[in-house]
């Protein structure tokens, strides 16, 4: 962040500005803390859609209106800006990345990141997607018995992000090396999120030490990585064939002909990380409980997995031909959206909606209540993938993931130039990872268990996700 920023964005504390959505006038930190869900339900159905707190002391704004969402993410999306939101837990594992940066430096690593995931470059990652999947089912999954899918899956994106960011030729020991110190980084991470916005990263805790430690260990197997791959290109002739997206990142030129320097690249490499792994463990998870739960459903996204892709599925990116996959998981992300908040900070006093909002408010947007909206979704709460086929027929789902999506409340991905540069990863991954795992398994709840329960953090994680894993 860049400190003339920090100094002009202050944190809106004291008594209620005038002209502040209405909301409860106690501080509600904790309630907020203990049971995130539960209680933006419960504000958004006594104030409205849009809610003004104290969170902290500090008097923030968060909405599930679309409209309003609409002006914060994209109309006025010059206004309702990064720097000064919430405090990012983890600043010293993303540094200053895609995810947290903003102004030129966000600019510009945006524009030198975007060829790293144009559909073309995304589809070489397919098979890394499709073997880790076989790798799982003919491993973990070789046989029938109850599993915790989330953790299963977690190790699944763990092997295909890293394989997808640093490419499948890493030495072994060195494959080992990242796996290992990125999993005990993200241990503490996890760990500390849900305190990240009371206990700061710099105090000297004993957990910020380990925390700290496992950071130092992973940047130390990172460096050596973009040191040996940019000595390896450089040593090579003009044609590389560019297979992983470090590569593409390395190769990434800005339009005065600059790359990205090594602590740039290092903080976009631990950014993808941070941003892509668990994000997409969580959809996976989410996504298997509600096919457990919906048996019916499930039959129907296996035969089209069977179909369109045969059982080996063997390195495809096409997935175009796959509706009713790319349905199950539109409809998972609508009603499990794994970033559930977003965060913006008014850059200037602001009209927002009917409400004003002095410099440095900060704005909670929420696809958890955008996703509910009763005036926007029929049976908002009912997993049905079928109310995605008539669009599906029509349109692309990546054009359903610009903007708020066609009813105008659709926002996993977030919107506007902040959007998630992983979107079509995330997809493909998603219906891949399905479908390859359909060709081999049922889903099937434990008997006598209920649906997983959330355990929101900084995401919509579940708790654990145990489910029978059947062989076909
Ligand atoms: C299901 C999976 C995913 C979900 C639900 C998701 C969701 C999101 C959302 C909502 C945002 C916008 C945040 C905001 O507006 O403040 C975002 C941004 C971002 N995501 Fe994702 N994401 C996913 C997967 C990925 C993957 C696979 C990658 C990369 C490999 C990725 C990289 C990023 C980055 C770098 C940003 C910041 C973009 C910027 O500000 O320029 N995400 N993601």
């Amino acid at each position: 962040m860049a400190s003339d920023s920090l100094a002009r964005l202050q944190r809106i504390v004291g008594p209620l500005p005038s002209g502040f959505p209405p909301g409860p006038s106690t501080d509600v930190a904790i309630d907020f803390l203990r049971s995130p869900l539960a209680f933006i339900d419960s504000l958004t159905q006594q104030y409205g859609p849009t809610v003004g707190l104290k969170l902290g002391g500090e008097h923030v704004v968060l909405t599930g209106d679309p409209v309003i969402s609409r002006q914060v993410l994209i109309d006025q999306a010059t206004v309702f800006v990064k720097e000064g939101t919430a405090f990012f837990p983890g600043s010293s594992l993303a540094g200053n990345g895609l995810l947290v940066s903003d102004g030129a430096t966000w600019q510009r690593q945006r524009q030198l990141s975007n060829p790293a995931f144009r559909s073309s470059a995304i589809k070489t990652c397919a098979k890394a997607m499709t073997d880790c999947t076989s790798a799982l089912v003919n491993e973990s999954w070789r046989h029938s018995g109850c599993r915790d899918v989330y953790a299963d899956l977690n190790a699944l994106t763990l092997k295909i992000t890293t394989q997808a960011l640093f490419g499948d030729d890493l030495p072994p020991a060195e494959g080992v090396k990242v796996t290992g110190a990125i999993q005990k980084a993200f241990e503490y991470f996890a760990g500390r999120a849900a305190l990240g916005f009371i206990i700061p990263e710099w105090l000297p805790t004993p957990d910020n030490q380990q925390y700290s430690e496992a950071v130092r260990q992973l940047d130390s197997v990172v460096y050596s990585i973009i040191d040996s791959r940019r000595a390896q290109l450089a040593a090579s002739s003009s044609q590389v064939s560019q297979q992983c997206l470090l590569d593409q990142l390395l190769l990434s030129r800005d339009d005065q002909g600059e790359g990205m320097g090594r602590r740039a690249l290092r903080d976009e490499l631990m950014t993808l990380l941070v941003a892509g792994q668990e994000t997409s463990a969580i959809l996976l998870a989410w996504a298997c409980a509600y096919l457990a739960h919906h048996p019916e459903q499930q039959e129907r996204a296996a035969s089209e997995a069977r179909q369109v892709f045969g059982d080996e599925l063997q390195g495809t990116g096409d997935v175009s031909q796959a509706p009713y996959l790319q349905a199950v998981v539109l409809e998972t992300l609508r009603l499990r959206p794994p970033a559930y908040i977003v965060g913006r900070c008014a850059a200037r006093t602001v009209r927002l909606g009917a409400f004003n909002l002095p410099a440095g408010t900060t704005v909670l947007v929420s696809p958890w209540v955008l996703h509910r909206d009763r005036n926007r979704w029929q049976d908002p709460e009912a997993f049905q993938p079928e109310r995605w086929l008539p669009l599906l027929e029509t349109k692309s789902y990546m054009s359903e993931l610009s903007g708020l999506g066609s009813n105008g409340a659709y926002v996993p991905f977030g919107a506007g130039p902040r959007n998630c540069i992983g979107t079509g990863f995330a997809m493909l991954e998603a219906v891949l990872v399905l479908a390859r795992s359909l060709a081999a398994v049922r889903f099937r709840t434990v008997p006598g268990s209920s649906f997983p329960r959330a355990d929101p953090r900084i995401t919509l994680r579940p708790s654990e996700v145990p489910l029978l894993i059947e062989k076909v």
